[in-house]
């Protein structure tokens, strides 16, 4: 597990911004005008190089959540830091350099089916390309070639980089899928359920390449998921959210199967 300054408690927030990669403050999020907040006054940080899990049950709020911290949703109110950059006033451009910084992952992992897995990789170096051109494999840099191949690498998947798409079992797609995130040279991967619709063997395995990532690599991983064994193995600190508030923020090893269970419910 990595060092990092205790968040053992709901007091994480109360760590300085500068010393955390994300850290929200008071983020209350309702969809329609005056309703009940799907979840309020949520603070949170999270620290380079920690796996994060974010738990609860159904509709508790954890997607919008999620999204809300990159304002891919916006939150009714709060503050957000990203790397040391306050990101509730930015728009265009300077809001898409922030989003620039984390790779997303989804349980439906949203690959052009009928493109090659190469071109699918590359797709995810579009932040960076001007121009349409670069849409193409055949057209990117040799050096984005190279870049994805090494990224497809990282995932185990090199040896399929000319095979399309839709030939792919899901676990090999949700592989791509974070070779793509990885194409964006991410600070931080947000992951959405990413073993949700997987086998147990082919989302273990995914949880352990993300926890290659973050311990070989460096990655800070925040992830979503209904699978509390793996939220105790593969996260440094679980998060809960629970009747509209950020009701649990412990280190893992504090925590276990029966007390993330009672969490629940
Ligand atoms: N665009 C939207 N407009 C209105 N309500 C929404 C919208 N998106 C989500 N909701 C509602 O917000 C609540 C939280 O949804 P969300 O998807 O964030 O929960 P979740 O914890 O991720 O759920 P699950 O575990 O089932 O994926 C739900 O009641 C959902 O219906």
């Amino acid at each position: 597990m990595s060092n990092y300054a205790d968040p053992s408690s709901l007091a994480s927030a109360s760590v300085s911004a500068a010393s955390s990669l994300l850290q929200v403050s008071g983020l209350s999020k309702s969809f329609d005008n005056n309703s009940t907040p799907i979840f309020s006054d949520v603070n949170f940080s999270i620290f380079a190089s920690q796996s994060v899990a974010l738990i609860g049950s159904n509709g508790a709020g954890k997607s919008t959540l999620l999204r809300c911290c990159l304002r891919l949703i916006e939150p009714d109110s709060g503050s957000i830091v990203f790397d040391g950059e306050a990101i509730d006033k930015k728009s265009g451009r300077s809001l898409s350099k922030v989003r620039n910084k984390v790779g997303f992952v989804f349980q439906k992992h949203c690959l052009v089916p009928r493109l090659s897995v190469l071109s699918n990789v590359i797709h995810g170096n579009l932040a960076y390309c001007q121009g349409p051109r670069n849409w193409l494999h055949g057209f990117a840099r040799q050096e984005v070639r190279e870049r994805a191949m090494d990224c497809l690498a990282q995932v185990g998947l090199a040896h399929l980089a000319t095979k399309r798409c839709d030939q792919l079992s899901g676990g090999q797609s949700q592989r791509v899928a974070i070779a793509r995130a990885l194409m964006q040279q991410p600070t931080i991967l947000f992951a959405d359920e990413p073993t949700a619709s997987l086998d147990p063997q082919s989302g273990q395995e995914i949880m352990e390449l993300f926890e290659r990532l973050v311990k070989d690599n460096g990655l800070t991983l925040f992830f979503v998921s209904h699978n509390i064994e793996h939220a105790l193995k593969y996260a440094d600190r679980v998060l809960g959210l629970q009747e509209r508030r950020l009701s649990l923020d412990s280190v893992t090893h504090t925590q276990s199967l029966q007390s993330l269970r009672a969490f629940y419910g």
